[in-house]
């Protein structure tokens, strides 16, 4: 099959019948989760348009898989296909922790400046949750993803970097309250206007888009205050610098509760929502932890930074059945460039055992054909999954929580996915 290419033009995506898409297996778990999710996407496909669309696979390596092929963890020419072809999906990639390789994932978004991660967490019908309205839970995450404690400027206890950097800042910068100099390992956490700000821009775009009630911006400004604090503050004046006439700020309720009392600020308020204004809120984000719990159905659109949004985008996925079930996708919405991706790990105890749930990478792929204006095959795939979870043919992360299910193998809960979706009619 030719190489046909994905393009952007004035902020849409071209995308020919017969796109080349570059795929990463995975680590771990990857290989039999991409196996079965291969087979789900060629058939939604394959059902769909019925032979006048189809895929044309790229293989392109990261992980382990690269480095005994290449010796490299992250070859060049990886980043060069996702460059190149625009859009892509992947597996799961193991980071050793305390040393070692630092991130790849982190690394093909940095490298990518795939600056959102968006991850939309929902309830499935039948889905085994532990709590008692996983319905109530219907949100989309947007994390900032290039920034943060993520960019990796560490430096460990004991080497020349970090005592060079107590130095300065003990010395340099009267710096009193580090508790142990002599034995301190140092991080650093860089939070931009400019991340901030194109983070933010796509969470509102999104729900003016998708029709949302609400964007929160989760932050823990009290105490990190020109970090994430700032976050707010940016994120408060981007929406209502660019966005004015599509919402209304707790910020702008602030200003008006202070001026004219807290009548006029409900009214304002009121009359705001009332027109089909979005609210944009903020909450601290321990509090935002205990209210996914308490009181889910007050949030859709959140907008956080780098590491709330991964511990959030895991904690909300539990409500709704596990990160075996969790999608997501690391998109640039300027160059168009995205790689889609489950929010879970390499899970390596289950390697190689055809055992794991193959939703998160199989919901990734409908978030993909979403993006690339394929919905009749996104339908179809989320209509199997439905129907596979209705028939209880379930991987084991569901059948043990289940009454009455059928345990099913990773490539089975695949095959059931593809029989369960129905005939297109014309
Ligand atoms: N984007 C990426 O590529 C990511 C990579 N990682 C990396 O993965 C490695 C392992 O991380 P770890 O913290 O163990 O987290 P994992 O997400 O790999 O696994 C944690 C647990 O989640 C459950 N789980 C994960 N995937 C599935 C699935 N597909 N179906 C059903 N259940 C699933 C399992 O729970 P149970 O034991 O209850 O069955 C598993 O033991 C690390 O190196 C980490 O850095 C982590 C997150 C994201
Ligand atoms: O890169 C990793 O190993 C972990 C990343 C992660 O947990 C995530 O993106 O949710
Ligand atoms: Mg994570």
């Amino acid at each position: 099959m030719s190489e046909n290419i994905i393009t952007i033009g004035n902020g849409k995506l071209n995308v020919p019948e017969n796109p080349t898409l570059p795929f990463i297996e995975g680590d771990g778990i990857g290989a039999d989760i991409w196996k079965a999710s291969q087979a789900v996407f060629d058939a939604a496909v394959e059902k769909a348009y019925d032979g006048k669309r189809k895929i044309n696979w790229k293989e392109v390596l990261a992980g382990e898989k690269a480095f005994n092929a290449t010796g490299n963890w992250l070859p060049a020419e990886t980043l060069e296909a996702f460059k190149k072809y625009l859009v892509g999906i992947k597996g799961p990639l193991t980071t050793p922790v305390g040393g070692g390789i630092r991130s790849l994932n982190v690394a093909l978004r940095q490298e990518l400046d795939l600056y959102a991660c968006l991850r939309p967490v929902r309830y499935f019908d039948g889905v085994p949750s532990p709590v008692k309205r996983p319905e109530l839970t219907n949100m989309v995450i947007f994390r900032e993803n290039t920034e943060d404690i993520y960019a990796g400027i560490e430096y460990m206890a004991g080497t020349a970097e970090a005592d060079k950097v107590k130095k300065f800042l003990i010395e340099e910068m009267a710096v009193k309250n580090i508790r142990f100099p002599e034995t301190s390992s140092i991080g650093i956490k860089p939070v931009s206007k400019e991340g901030t700000e194109r983070l933010v821009r796509s969470a509102i775009k999104y729900a003016i888009a998708q029709k949302l009630p609400s964007v929160t911006l989760v932050h823990k400004g009290n105490i990190m205050k020109f970090t994430e604090g700032a976050f707010k503050t940016w994120g408060y004046e981007l929406a209502e610098q660019e966005f004015g006439n599509e919402t209304y700020t707790w910020q702008q309720y602030d200003r008006t509760k202070a001026a004219k009392g807290t009548e006029a600020a409900d009214a304002e308020q009121k009359a705001a929502l009332d027109s089909g204004k979005i609210l944009v809120k903020d909450s601290i984000a321990d509090a935002f932890l205990q209210q996914i719990l308490l009181r889910p159905s007050e949030y859709s659109v959140v907008a956080t930074l780098n590491l709330n949004g991964d511990y959030i985008s895991d904690a909300l996925a539990a409500i709704v059945g596990g990160i075996g079930i969790a999608p997501g996708a690391n998109i640039n919405y300027v160059t168009g460039t995205s790689i889609f991706e489950a929010t879970h790990g390499t899970a390596p105890k289950y390697a190689g055992l055809d055992k794991v749930n193959p939703s998160s990478v199989i919901l990734s792929g409908v978030m993909m054909f979403e993006y690339m204006g394929w919905q009749e095959a996104a339908d179809l795939i989320t209509q199997g999954l439905e129907g596979a979870i209705d028939s209880k043919h379930v991987t084991y992360d569901f059948e043990r929580q289940m009454e009455g299910a059928t345990l099913v193998s990773c490539s089975g809960f695949g095959n059931e996915i593809i029989k369960n979706m129905k005939p297109v009619t014309a």
